[in-house]
């Protein structure tokens, strides 16, 4: 059966902020006991297939008797291989409908968007939930779009025809402002992983979701 698809706060894991498979698990663990609703898996280092493989067992395995659906970035072999929840790809990756095809039904695909353009271009009937970002400029990813800022998030969020995370540069400080513009939640990488309090952080984060909705 499917997992729940709640995207109030949907971790995005790096390998190298959480220093490994074993760090990836552990985050994974706390943030999820403390109000994370989905994980990804996503790396832009090199990562060979195999660690790719065995990082997704391992979360697999980790999410495994709870609600929280695993998402895995760009790559469709792995999350078939490991019986993911979920594919998150972008404008630069497999085509959506090809996408859809290789994963049937019965898995969640998460499509990216950075502008007007792409979002008018979305096939609606084939993506589950939108990504929307950068929002603020962010170290995480090497070939991020100009960020958005709120203002033409909130343009954005009022033309989708899915559900949707904001995404790129959101931490404590600005997560109110995000929330604000209507949108169901916010994706985050730096925010959480690599965090030394990871509870702490997310308890930050979830708090602020909370009180802004
Ligand atoms: C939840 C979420 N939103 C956006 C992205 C970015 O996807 P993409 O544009 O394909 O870039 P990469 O992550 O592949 O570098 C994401 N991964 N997750
Ligand atoms: C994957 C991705 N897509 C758009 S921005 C981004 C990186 C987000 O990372 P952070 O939350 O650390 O800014
Ligand atoms: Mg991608």
């Amino acid at each position: 059966m499917k997992k729940q698809l709640d995207l109030t706060l949907y971790l995005v894991l790096d390998p190298l902020l959480c220093e490994g498979i074993n760090g990836m698990v552990n985050t994974t663990k706390i943030a999820i006991a403390n109000g994370v609703t989905a994980i990804q898996l996503r790396s832009e280092q090199t990562f060979s297939g195999k660690d790719w493989y065995y990082a997704a067992l391992a979360l697999k395995e980790t999410l495994k008797g709870t609600p929280i659906p695993l998402f895995i970035n760009d790559h469709v072999d792995i999350a078939l291989a490991v019986d993911a929840d979920g594919v998150h790809i972008g404008q630069s990756d497999l085509p959506v409908d090809v996408t859809r095809q290789l994963i049937g039904n019965k898995k969640w695909l998460g499509f990216s968007i950075s502008n007007h353009q792409q979002l008018n271009a979305v096939p609606w009937q084939k993506v589950d939930y939108l990504g929307i970002g950068p929002i603020y400029p962010t170290a995480t990813k090497k070939d991020a779009a100009k960020a958005l800022g709120t203002k033409q998030l909130t343009e954005l969020v009022k033309l989708k025809q899915c559900p949707a995370v904001a995404i790129g540069g959101i931490d404590e400080s600005n997560i109110t402002d995000v929330i604000h513009t209507g949108i169901e939640g916010v994706a985050v990488v730096s925010a959480i992983c690599g965090k030394k309090d990871i509870q702490q952080a997310t308890l930050s984060l979830i708090n602020k979701i909370k009180q802004a909705k």
